[in-house]
C-alpha cells in the first residue's frame, strides 16, 4: 500500500502532452470508446513502485507561499486584528465579525471564541499577537481531525467516484489528481461518467490526452455502466487507480441524487467493496452553501472525503471550520488556484497559520 501524497520540485506547472502509444492498451469492450490510451509515465518521469510510501510534502516554502497566497481573501478579515496592543472586547467581536463574515457559521464561531478564551485566559496572555497564536492554535485543533492522507494500495485498483454540483472543479480536480497520482507511480484510469454532456466529456478526454491515461466514455447512454465498464477494465488492466466522474447536480434534484445511488451500487457489483472512496469536490465560494451539499451529498451516498476547490478566489473559505464543526468528512485536498501545483493535500496546522497570518 501507498499513500499519497507526492510532489516533485521539478515538476512542470501545466501537464505535459505525452504521445500516445495507442496499441499498448486494447479495449475491453466494443462499445467503449478509449480515447486516450498511453498508460506510461510521462516523458522525463520515473515511476515509482507500487507498495512504497510516498509521503504528502506540505513542508516546502514554495508550498506554503501558495497557500498563503490561496487563503489571501479569507485570510484578509482575520490577520489585520491583532496590531492593538490590548486584549478586550473590541478585539473578541472583531474575531467574531471576521469568523461569521469568512463564512464559518455560528456553531463554529461560537466554538472558537470560546476555546480562544479559554486559552488566552490558561496562558494568561497579555498581548493581541498572543491571542494569534493561541487563534492559530484552535484553529488548528479544530480543523486537526478533517486531515487524512488519501490511501492507495489497499485494494487494486482503488476505485473513487467523483460527485458535486455543477462548476464545483470536479474535473479539473481529476486532472490534477490524475497528474499527481501517476508522479506517485499509479496507473490511472478515467471514466467519463457525465454521459449527459459531450463538452464533459471531451473535457476528461482532454485531460486525458495530457496526462496520457486511458479514458472510458460513451455517447449517451448510462453512467452507471460508463462506470461498471471503466471498474472491470481497470481491474483487467491492473491499474491501481479508477476515477470515475460524474455529471455535476443539485442535491434538490432527487432524481439524479438517485441516480448516484445506482452508479455507486453497480460499482459495487463491477468490485467488491467499491467505490473505496466516494468524494465530493465542493467549491469554496459556495460558503455556508457548500455545507448544505455536503450534508445532502452525504446523506445520499456516504462520503469518505471532499476536495474543497477555488479556496483562492473566495473570502468564504471560512465554511471549512463549519464543516470540522457540523459534518466532519475528511478533506483530502484543497485547490488555491488554477495550476497543477494549486491541488494540495490539506494540512490542518498550515491552513490555520496560513489563514490567520
Ligand atoms: N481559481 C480556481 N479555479 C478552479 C479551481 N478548481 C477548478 N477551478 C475552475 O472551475 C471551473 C469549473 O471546473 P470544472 O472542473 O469544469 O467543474 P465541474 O465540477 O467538472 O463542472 P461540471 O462538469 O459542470 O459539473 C473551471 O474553470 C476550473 O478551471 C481552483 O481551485 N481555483
Amino acid at each position: 500500500m501507498f499513500r499519497f501524497f507526492k510532489r516533485k520540485p521539478s515538476t512542470p506547472e501545466t501537464p505535459q502532452t505525452a504521445s500516445p502509444a495507442p496499441d499498448s492498451v486494447p479495449p475491453v469492450t466494443a462499445d467503449e470508446a478509449v480515447l486516450a490510451a498511453a498508460q506510461e509515465a510521462a516523458p522525463g518521469e520515473e515511476a515509482e513502485a507500487p507498495g512504497q510510501a510516498v509521503p504528502a510534502q506540505p513542508g516546502s516554502s514554495s508550498w506554503l507561499t501558495r497557500l498563503r497566497q490561496g487563503l489571501r481573501k479569507t485570510g484578509a478579515g482575520l490577520s489585520g486584528l491583532f496590531g492593538g496592543s490590548r486584549i478586550d472586547e473590541a478585539l473578541y467581536e472583531d474575531l467574531e465579525s471576521a469568523l461569521i463574515l469568512a463564512d464559518a457559521g455560528m456553531p463554529a464561531t461560537q466554538y472558537v471564541l470560546e476555546q480562544l478564551r479559554k486559552k488566552v485566559r490558561a496562558t494568561r496572555a497579555e498581548t493581541p499577537q498572543q491571542v494569534r497564536d493561541l487563534l492559530r492554535e484552535v484553529l488548528a485543533e479544530l480543523l486537526a481531525p478533517l486531515e487524512k492522507q488519501l490511501d492507495i494500495g489497499k485494494s487494486t485498483p482503488t476505485v473513487m467516484m467523483m460527485v458535486g454540483v455543477n462548476g464545483a472543479g470536479k474535473t479539473t480536480s481529476i486532472g490534477k489528481l490524475t497528474r499527481h497520482l501517476q508522479q506517485a507511480g499509479c496507473k490511472v484510469l478515467l471514466a467519463a461518467g457525465d454521459t449527459f454532456r459531450a463538452a464533459a466529456r471531451e473535457q476528461l478526454a482532454a485531460w486525458g490526452d495530457r496526462n496520457a491515461v486511458q479514458v472510458i466514455a460513451q455517447q449517451g447512454g448510462d453512467p452507471a455502466a460508463v462506470a461498471f465498464d471503466a471498474v472491470s477494465a481497470g481491474r483487467a488492466r491492473g491499474m491501481d487507480v479508477v476515477i470515475v466522474d460524474t455529471a455535476g447536480r443539485l442535491p434538490t434534484q432527487l432524481h439524479l441524487m438517485d441516480e448516484l445511488k445506482k452508479v455507486k451500487r453497480v460499482i459495487g457489483k463491477a468490485m467488491d467493496g467499491a467505490p473505496h472512496e466516494a468524494l465530493l469536490v465542493i467549491d469554496a465560494t459556495n460558503g455556508q452553501n457548500a455545507l448544505a451539499q455536503l450534508r445532502a451529498f452525504d446523506d445520499t451516498l456516504g462520503l469518505t472525503g471532499i476536495i474543497l476547490t477555488k479556496l483562492d478566489g473566495s473570502a468564504k473559505g471560512g465554511v471549512i471550520a463549519a464543516i470540522a464543526r457540523e459534518r466532519p468528512v475528511p478533506i483530502y485536498f484543497i485547490g488555491v488556484g488554477e495550476s497543477l501545483e494549486d491541488l494540495q493535500p490539506f494540512d490542518a496546522r498550515a491552513f490555520a497559520r496560513a489563514l490567520v497570518g
